[in-house]
């Protein structure tokens, strides 16, 4: 377990409001600012004292790809985090080993924080895909889901739990690791796409330059 995975705060006192933990999962592969916007923007909408970002472990649904190894997604979520004191970084997911599932986060990150609401934060593309998740059905009974609006995908929430997902407008940004990755193995620059950290981390560790 990661030192920023020890439980984030004093148990809750009974009639305290309970904290308010974002969790944005992803390959994040690299880390970009739609990741960073979006987690910002819900944090400020849904007044969360933390948003926790968990790098995926192996994203099954994604083995088709070749993914970079996971202490590289890890670091560079970690650098492009690092600033923002409400942010942080899990490798809970990483840690476990083998295929990641939502709902294994889900149930890990409540048993470590028992007095703490859950939000789950995914874009459009990711919130369209839920009902192939494992145990889909489960999900929304340890978190609400916040579905956000991304470039070239629509938000919606047909065949979802009433009441267990909020659709919420961020600002647009057309970036997608894909394309960062292409760029990279093109030559062409990803500076202002990625925090400049996680552009110095890919040219030092020569990612996607053979892609
Ligand atoms: N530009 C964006 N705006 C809003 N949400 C985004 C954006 N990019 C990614 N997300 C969301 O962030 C989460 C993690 O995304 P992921 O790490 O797969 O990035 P990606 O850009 O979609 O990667 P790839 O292009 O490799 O599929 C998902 O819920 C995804 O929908
Ligand atoms: O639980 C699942 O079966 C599942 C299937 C696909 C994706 N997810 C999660 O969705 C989040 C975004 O994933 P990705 O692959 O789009 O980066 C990340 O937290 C994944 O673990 C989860």
């Amino acid at each position: 377990m990661g030192e920023q995975d020890t439980p984030t705060g004093p148990q809750t006192e009974p009639g305290a409001a309970k904290r308010r933990l974002g969790v944005m999962g992803g390959t994040f592969d690299p880390i970009h600012h739609g990741h960073l916007v979006a987690a910002s923007e819900v944090a400020a909408q849904f007044q969360l004292d933390e948003v926790m970002f968990v790098p995926t472990g192996e994203p099954w649904q994604k083995s088709h790809k070749t993914v970079s190894p996971a202490e590289d997604r890890y670091l560079m979520t970690v650098i492009a985090t690092a600033e923002n004191p409400q942010f942080s970084v899990s490798r809970i997911d990483i840690d476990r080993g083998g295929k990641t599932y939502t709902i294994d986060t889900l149930r890990d990150l409540r048993s470590m924080h028992p007095d703490t609401d859950l939000f789950f934060i995914t874009g459009a593309d990711a919130l369209g895909q839920i009902l192939t998740w494992r145990d889909a059905e489960e999900l929304f009974s340890l978190a609400h889901f916040i579905g956000v609006t991304r470039p070239g995908h629509t938000l919606a929430d047909p065949g979802l739990p009433e009441g267990g997902v909020s659709l919420v407008e961020v600002p647009a940004l057309a970036i997608s690791s894909t394309d960062c990755r292409a760029r990279v193995a093109a030559g062409d620059p990803v500076w202002y796409l990625v925090p400049d950290g996680v552009v110095r981390y890919i040219d030092k560790r020569e990612l996607y330059r053979g892609e």
